[in-house]
């Protein structure tokens, strides 16, 4: 069965699936350069740390694949840190983007400073570089979902497990396969997921949007909760873990992810269950401590005064409405699930 793909990218030709279409309508659009692709990850067309990043990357390489008669090398680094900057600013508290950009201008500068390197080698250096990045993802989501669905069921000794979810953090936050909904894809394959509870995820509502989504489109055993039956759910159905994504996780494990994780933690510490993040390195941002650090993105109020072009609320009440929280690491009793294994939170280690 084909999987579900956010991104679509062969030999220059970028398309993102238009999530803020989802459930109604699949429809792809194309990015055809670095502003197209700011505007449909601000806008949230697509979103999900590591698929940001990747959008964002790939959107260089469809300008890069444009420019043929590549003269300077000085010149092509100049555009490419530019570039990448811009891409950055589209939104503060996924860290991928910021990451992506650091490596890639790090690689950028080598070529500059290496003079056996002519300006066409370095332009072809630094496609490549950025179109592996589709493939190195989805490899290291499968080794995160392999880790994850194995100590979760060596932490829990159960065989078949209940398993609730925040927000989307499948194939649609990423290459495909997923971070959390990629453990719990693993499971699934193995036999050992009972149920899956996703919370709708207010007030974008990737979990009733996306997440539900791609488990009716899988065929998974799952249900959706709104976000406030969550200590309900937990007491209720006897939830034995709780699995969530990333956005940006600091040096000390404390962890920003979709607003409503922090909450879930707390619940998940009264309730006895089981609370883990599942994150790539490329999500891991060890030149900050701690949680303080991380900048938290405040979205356009019209996201809980509206559905659609409906409005919900009253108008002239003021809103709060930040995209993100951050959970301390001593919440996350589970550990933080990578592709290079399952780490305590608070024992993450640089390479
Ligand atoms: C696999 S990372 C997904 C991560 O991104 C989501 O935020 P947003 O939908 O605003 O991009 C959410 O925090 C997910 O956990």
């Amino acid at each position: 069965m084909a999987t579900l793909l956010a991104i679509k990218y062969s030999a220059g030709q970028l398309e993102i699936l238009d999530q803020l279409q989802l459930p109604e309508s699949c429809i792809y659009i194309p990015i055809n350069n670095v502003q197209d692709a700011w505007a449909a990850i601000r806008e949230m067309k697509v979103r999900g740390a590591p698929a940001i990043a990747i959008v964002g990357c790939l959107s260089l390489a469809v300008e890069l694949r444009k420019l043929t008669d590549v003269e300077s090398k000085k010149d092509l680094n100049q555009m490419i840190k530019d570039k990448l900057d811009y891409l950055v600013s589209s939104r503060p508290t996924a860290v991928n983007m910021q990451l992506a950009a650091e490596a890639c201008v790090k690689l950028s500068s080598e070529l500059l400073e290496n003079d056996s390197v002519d300006a066409a080698a370095a332009r072809d250096a630094i496609l490549k570089h950025l179109e592996a990045m589709l493939e190195n993802d989805i490899a290291d989501n499968l080794a995160i979902g392999e880790y994850g669905a194995k100590d979760m069921v060596e932490k829990t000794g159960k065989s078949k497990l209940r398993v609730m979810t925040h927000c989307n953090t499948g194939s649609l936050a990423t290459a495909g396969y997923g971070t959390a909904l990629g453990v719990i894809r693993s499971l699934h394959k193995a036999n050992q997921l009972d149920h899956v509870y996703c919370t709708e995820t207010r007030p974008y509502n990737q979990g009733s949007r996306l997440t539900a989504f791609e488990l009716v489109y899988e065929k998974m055993p799952a249900t959706l909760i709104c976000d406030n039956m969550a200590a309900a759910a937990m007491k209720q159905f006897k939830i034995d873990a709780i699995i969530v994504g990333a956005d940006r996780v600091a040096a000390n494990g404390d962890t920003a992810n979709k607003i409503g994780t922090y909450q879930l933690a707390v619940l998940a510490k009264s309730h006895n269950v089981l609370f883990y993040v599942a994150a790539p390195f490329s999500s891991i941002d060890f030149e900050i401590p701690s949680g303080d650090s991380i900048p938290i993105e405040e979205r356009p109020h019209s996201e809980m005064t509206h559905t659609g072009s409906i409005r919900t609320a009253a108008a002239g009440i003021n809103c709060w409405n930040p995209g993100f929280d951050v959970t301390p690491s001593q919440l996350i009793t589970g550990g933080i699930v990578t592709e290079k294994g399952v780490f305590r939170a608070d024992q993450l280690e640089h390479d």
